[in-house]
């Protein structure tokens, strides 16, 4: 077992971007909704939203996956702490998967009511 050294600002930093990419790479919903987050900002960028409508997407997208980062850690605690079948273990991951899905209701009723009138403007002037 490695030794516990206090980080300092950089060595947090360090290990905060070493956990994103852990979890980037392995998991397979967060890079769903990377991909998902990078359309939505390119669709925004091409629609031209407004300043605050950008700030709604940006706080939507950042909630998701940082729901998602979170998720995965905890889905790590447990597999540590109970390898084996547990109602309490299914119980937490559960728990942690509810949070992620709150968050994409959230980003998904705010994607609708920035999105809606766009789509609605552009079907309005094809038809
Ligand atoms: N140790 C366990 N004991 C009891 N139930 C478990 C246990 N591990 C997982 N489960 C149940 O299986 C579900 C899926 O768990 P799993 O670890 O496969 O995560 P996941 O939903 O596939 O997430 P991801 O795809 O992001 O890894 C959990 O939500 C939980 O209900």
């Amino acid at each position: 077992m490695g030794i516990y050294h206090k980080p300092g600002f950089l060595r947090s930093l360090n290990q905060a971007w070493r956990g994103m990419l852990y979890t980037v790479k392995t998991q397979k919903h967060v890079q769903f909704h990377i991909v998902a987050g990078v359309s939505v900002l390119l669709f925004a960028w091409w629609s031209e939203v407004t300043r605050f409508e950008w700030l709604s997407l940006i706080f939507a997208i950042g909630s998701v996956i940082s729901a998602e980062v979170m998720n995965s850690a905890v889905e790590t605690v447990v597999d540590m702490v109970q390898p084996n079948f547990h109602p309490l273990a299914g119980m937490a991951k559960d728990i942690a998967a509810g949070a992620v899905l709150v968050a994409a209701i959230q980003a998904a009723v705010i994607g609708m009511i920035v999105f809606v009138p766009v789509l609605y403007r552009l079907a309005s002037r094809m038809f």
